[in-house]
């Protein structure tokens, strides 16, 4: 029995067995080529990659997933463990290896490789860790798969777009940032716990940085098509500018708050990075906040910086950002939130 680091295979003999249990259709037409194939490549199995990669198996998502890990032991038990999964799950070929000719191909890249916080730490703080790991990440999954779109999920995540977009060298709409997708998630979630509503009925989103200086758009909040505070102020009901701070600070305490409890975060973030690549390779052509090259948008024009907007993802990756009211507050806040972000930037000499 031969078995190969990417999987364990019955034999040499494995196109006789197989021939041997399936007697073929005789006349058979050949397989039709309309539907596409779709490969994902999860570049880090750690918590997060392992959330994105089960979240998408669950949601059948792709006909091939990729594993790739620098800790070959780690990489191998994962890969198994969610190949025992096989009798449970839609059919995917799930292959692993440490050697990133493996992700040749791929549709989508998504990056999650890298170090994490500790208790109490910033996102920007891994900075420096993470751009070192980038140089050895990006520039292979390009080579190996020109026409692939990548999705940064490591932090900081907006400059890590940005690096990512860098050194592939690859057009900006294929390159993007899980950014606040989360965040906004997280936004809506504390939003329908307050209204006591569904957090699908609440459209909300958080833009900015993927971080401390993110920026509630209060103005973009409605339920079941209900914009909430223009509704409070034409029905003269009052509310509190504090309610609403307080909300955001919950949004942004909230990494920290998982971190501190139970050391890393993953469900979340496994959720919103499979909604994301669901949008792109079923070319579903919905909104999201997330990560993108935001210069000339909103008023952000001090360089090249990626960070949330809100998006229309589809099959070509980016498609466009959407024109959303800001007030002038929300829109010189993400400005400074830029700002945040480009003076990291300037650190780098990319
Ligand atoms: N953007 C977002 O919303 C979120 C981002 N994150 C970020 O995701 C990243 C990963 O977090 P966790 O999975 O919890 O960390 P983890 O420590 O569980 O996993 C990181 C994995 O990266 C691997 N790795 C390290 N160097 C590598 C290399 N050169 N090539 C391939 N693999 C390599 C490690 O072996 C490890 O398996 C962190 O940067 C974290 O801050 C986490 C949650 C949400
Ligand atoms: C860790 C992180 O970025 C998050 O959960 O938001």
């Amino acid at each position: 029995m031969h078995k190969t680091p990417s999987g364990s295979r019955l034999g040499a003999g494995d196109l006789d067995l197989t021939q041997a249990f399936f007697k073929p259709i005789s006349n058979a037409a050949a397989p039709s080529l309309t539907k596409r194939h779709a490969k994902i490549s999860v570049i880090g199995a750690g918590n997060v990659g392992m959330a994105i990669a089960q979240t998408i198996l669950t949601q059948d998502l792709t006909d091939e997933l990729v594993l790739v890990d620098a800790n070959s032991d780690k990489l191998r038990g994962e890969m198994l463990d969610l190949q025992h999964a096989a009798a449970f799950l839609p059919r995917t070929k799930i292959i692993a290896d440490v050697d990133y000719a493996v992700t040749v191909g791929s549709d989508l890249c998504i990056v999650t490789a890298g170090a994490r916080q500790i208790v109490g730490e910033s996102r920007l703080n891994l900075l420096h860790r993470n751009v070192a790991l980038f140089r050895n990440i990006i520039p292979p999954l390009a080579k190996h798969s020109p026409e692939t779109i990548l999705m940064i999920v490591s932090n900081p995540v907006d400059v890590l777009t940005y690096v990512a977009w860098k050194l592939s060298g690859f057009p900006s709409n294929r390159v993007v940032g899980t950014g606040t997708n989360l965040d906004s998630s997280r936004f809506r979630f504390l939003i329908a716990d307050h209204l006591d509503v569904n957090a699908q009925d609440v459209q909300a989103y958080i833009v900015g940085e993927h971080g401390d200086s993110s920026v509630a758009l209060w103005s973009s909040i409605s339920v079941g098509g209900v914009p909430v505070l223009s509704f409070l102020e034409k029905q003269q009901i009052a509310y509190e500018k504090e309610t609403l701070e307080s909300i955001h600070k919950a949004v942004i305490d909230s990494a920290y708050e998982v971190i501190s409890l139970k050391g890393y975060t993953s469900w979340a973030i496994g959720y919103s990075a499979a909604a994301l690549a669901k949008s792109i390779l079923r070319d579903q052509r919905k909104i999201h906040p997330v990560s993108v090259l935001a210069k000339g948008f909103y008023g952000v024009d001090g360089g090249d910086v990626f960070l949330s907007l809100p998006a229309q993802l589809g099959r070509g990756g980016v498609l466009g950002v959407t024109n959303v009211h800001l007030t002038d507050e929300e829109e010189q806040r993400l400005r400074d939130s830029a700002n945040t972000i480009l003076d990291l930037q300037g650190q780098l000499g990319l």
